[in-house]
């Protein structure tokens, strides 16, 4: 947890008053937000809108002024954490079940940062788990066209039950033995009828700072 609270807070230090913030979901953006709530209360003058109901809730108990996409159609930066980060900043998330929002608001950020802890950076995203959110009609089906695509999955479930996110879908837990290009089966899946996105998020971290023992590293995206 020491890894996950330094490199949360430490990525909270780039926002600044006047911006326009996603927070993300999970237990090293906890930290983040935590961190971000204190300095509200100092004095930070931002607003956010935040990737769950999790952290919706959270925020609002720190005091963390909420916005919505309505009225922010762009966000300055978006601070999230992730399953897997690959040397070149290929992500998995959705570990939490917040895909889709995470996703959402990432893509109206100008800059995503990433906290994570040492553990989650992998060379590759090969045999790793990639949540895919699917709507629940006709899931069965989606799932066979997910294995089509070379993938097993399983339905990933909470108390005997199918988890339902905040959007009211399901989530599949899909691996997939080899992923030479994470950007192609980005596409495959996003292609499958009833799929509605998946954890892949490609090309839009530029940053991430990894919680390791010996502090905050922060790895940016070859050539930025
Ligand atoms: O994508 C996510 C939730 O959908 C999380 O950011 C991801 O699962 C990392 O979580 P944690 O920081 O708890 O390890």
């Amino acid at each position: 947890m020491e890894k996950k609270r330094i490199a949360g807070e430490e990525a909270a230090k780039r926002i600044q008053s006047g911006m326009r913030v996603g927070l993300g979901t999970g237990s090293t953006a906890y930290y983040t937000i935590v961190e971000v709530g204190k300095r509200v209360r100092e004095g930070l003058d931002i607003v956010a809108i935040p990737t769950s109901r999790e952290t919706e809730r959270l925020a609002r108990e720190l005091g963390i002024p909420l916005t919505d996409f309505r009225s922010c159609p762009r966000l300055d930066l978006t601070i999230d954490g992730a399953d897997a980060v690959t040397p070149d900043l290929q992500l998995i998330k959705g570990g939490g079940g917040a895909l889709l929002r995470e996703k959402l608001v990432a893509s109206i950020s100008d800059e995503l940062i990433i906290v994570v802890d040492d553990s989650k950076l992998y060379d590759s995203l090969s045999g790793l788990a990639i949540p895919v959110e699917v709507v629940p009609f006709a899931w069965e089906t989606t799932a066979t066209r997910i294995e089509q695509l070379g993938g097993r999955w399983k339905l990933r479930e909470r108390n005997g039950e199918a988890f339902i996110t905040d959007n009211h879908n399901f989530i599949l837990d899909t691996v997939f033995d080899e992923v030479a290009d994470p950007a192609d089966l980005a596409r495959r899946l996003k292609l499958t009828t009833g799929v509605v996105d998946s954890g892949l998020f490609i090309d839009m971290a530029r940053e991430v700072a990894v919680g390791t023992a010996a502090g905050v590293e922060w790895r940016k995206k070859p050539g930025v």
